[in-house]
């Protein structure tokens, strides 16, 4: 993987660990100042983000779960292979990455009973397409395990791709699970050695205290108190996936999904531990514009906008029948319904508009007004209006 700038002299050994601060590495040679500083984070926050989407390409995620404001924002460490033998154009290459940090995790062993744990887990792991099955991730997985003083079965493994199964199982014999019900697998072994960060054992100290903790030296993880149901325990497990899940609505009635004479076909997915990938469905659509309409038009009448149309200068019949000839493709329609929505005969101006977008706000007596939307405004932007005016009705 290139970058516009030199690599190879950003990170000047063959694996480069950066944290939270995403520091460039200490200069062999010379000073750096301070304008420079910033200079050599920004190069490698561009490594950063470039690495988590081309992470997130490979498997086939709906975003990175690796950047640099996630790695500010996070206590996790990431390691950075680059390609030591090619220098295309001078500047250097980046093979991959690995990236891993402490969680604190409720997990279950093999009889089936709850665990506070808080192992290193394996977050995002990726080589260059063009490089996989070179012997990199295995290269770069050995200094890691090194570095972190970790054993392979101590791990907790955040969603592992088969790819990840298959390197785990190949260089390292992790086959047996221990099923769990959340978004991480742990291996067969997890249990006899765990191992503890500072953190954990910080907090197995303080907890020691408040008893119903297993007091053996080194213990891995501690059984939660009785008292607490199963289903209290949350979060059950922060997976660093999860938050990809949560898509960025637009508020009602934007937001409402079409109508289903039927049940969906498949059950929403369970979230597992038992080697599940990411869930890779599509965020909720947007609503058509059209469904978008019909919704509008069986939405009950607001008072609001009753009051607001019955002010509105652009709502009495001649403004309408000015708009409707004055600028077409914007509504100028006053359609009169009786209350229980039949169009009304007795009403001198009846019949279905005549230009869309319509915007039906509900009239007073039976009456279903349709005012009009401003010259140029935006069709999306009426709609909302019209959807905040009916919110206040609460
Ligand atoms: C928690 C997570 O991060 S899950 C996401 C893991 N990342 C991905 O799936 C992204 C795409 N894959 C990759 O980036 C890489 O294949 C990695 C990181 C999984 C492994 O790195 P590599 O450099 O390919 O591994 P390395 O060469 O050291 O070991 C090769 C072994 O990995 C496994 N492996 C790697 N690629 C594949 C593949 N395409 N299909 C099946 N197994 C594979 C195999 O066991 C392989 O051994 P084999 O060639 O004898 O079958």
């Amino acid at each position: 993987m290139e970058f516009p700038f030199d690599v190879d002299a950003l990170f000047p050994e063959p694996i480069t660990i950066l944290d939270q601060h995403l520091r460039a590495p200490a200069r062999r040679t010379g000073t750096t100042t301070s304008a420079r500083s910033v200079d050599l984070q920004q190069q490698i926050m561009t490594v950063v983000d470039e690495l988590g989407k081309a992470s997130a390409k490979a498997q086939h995620l709906p975003g990175p779960i690796t950047s640099a404001s996630r790695m500010q924002s996070n206590r996790h460490v990431m390691y950075v292979l680059k390609d030591t033998s090619a220098r295309p154009a001078g500047k250097g290459a980046i093979i991959g990455f690995l990236k891993v940090g402490y969680k604190k995790l409720f997990v279950l062993d093999d009889r089936g009973a709850h665990n506070e744990v808080e192992p290193l887990c394996i977050l995002d792991f990726y080589i260059h397409e063009s490089l996989q099955r070179h012997g990199h991730g295995l290269k770069l997985f050995r200094y890691m395990l090194e570095k972190e003083r970790v054993e392979p079965h101590q791990l907790a493994i955040d969603r592992p791709s088969e790819k990840l199964l298959r390197f785990l199982n190949k260089h390292y014999n992790l086959e047996s699970t221990v099923p769990q019900v959340n978004n991480f697998v742990i291996f067969e072994g997890f249990f006899a050695h765990q191992h503890r960060s500072p953190a954990s054992s910080l907090r197995a100290t303080r907890c020691s205290r408040a008893a119903s903790v297993d007091n053996t030296p080194n213990a891995p993880a501690r059984k939660l108190p009785p008292k607490k149901a199963e289903g209290e325990i949350k979060p059950y497990s922060s997976s660093d996936r999860e938050f990809l899940k949560v898509a960025v609505e637009p508020p009602w009635p934007l937001n409402r999904a079409p109508r289903r004479a039927t049940p969906p076909a498949r059950p929403p997915p369970r979230s597992s531990s038992l080697g599940s990938s990411p869930d890779r469905g599509p965020l909720r659509p947007f609503l058509p514009e059209q469904e978008l309409l019909r919704s509008l038009r069986l939405c009950p009448p607001h008072p609001t906008a009753r009051l607001l149309l019955a002010t509105d200068p652009g709502g009495s019949p001649a403004q309408r029948r000015r708009t409707r000839g004055s600028a077409p493709g914007l509504v100028a329609q006053d359609c009169s319904y009786s209350r229980y929505g039949e169009p009304d005969s007795s009403s001198p101006q009846t019949g279905p508009a005549a230009s869309s977008p319509v915007m039906e706000t509900g009239g007073v007596h039976g009456q279903r007004k349709v005012h009009s939307i401003p010259p140029g405004a935006p069709k999306y932007q009426a709609m909302v209006t019209w959807a905040l005016m009916s919110s206040f009705s609460g």
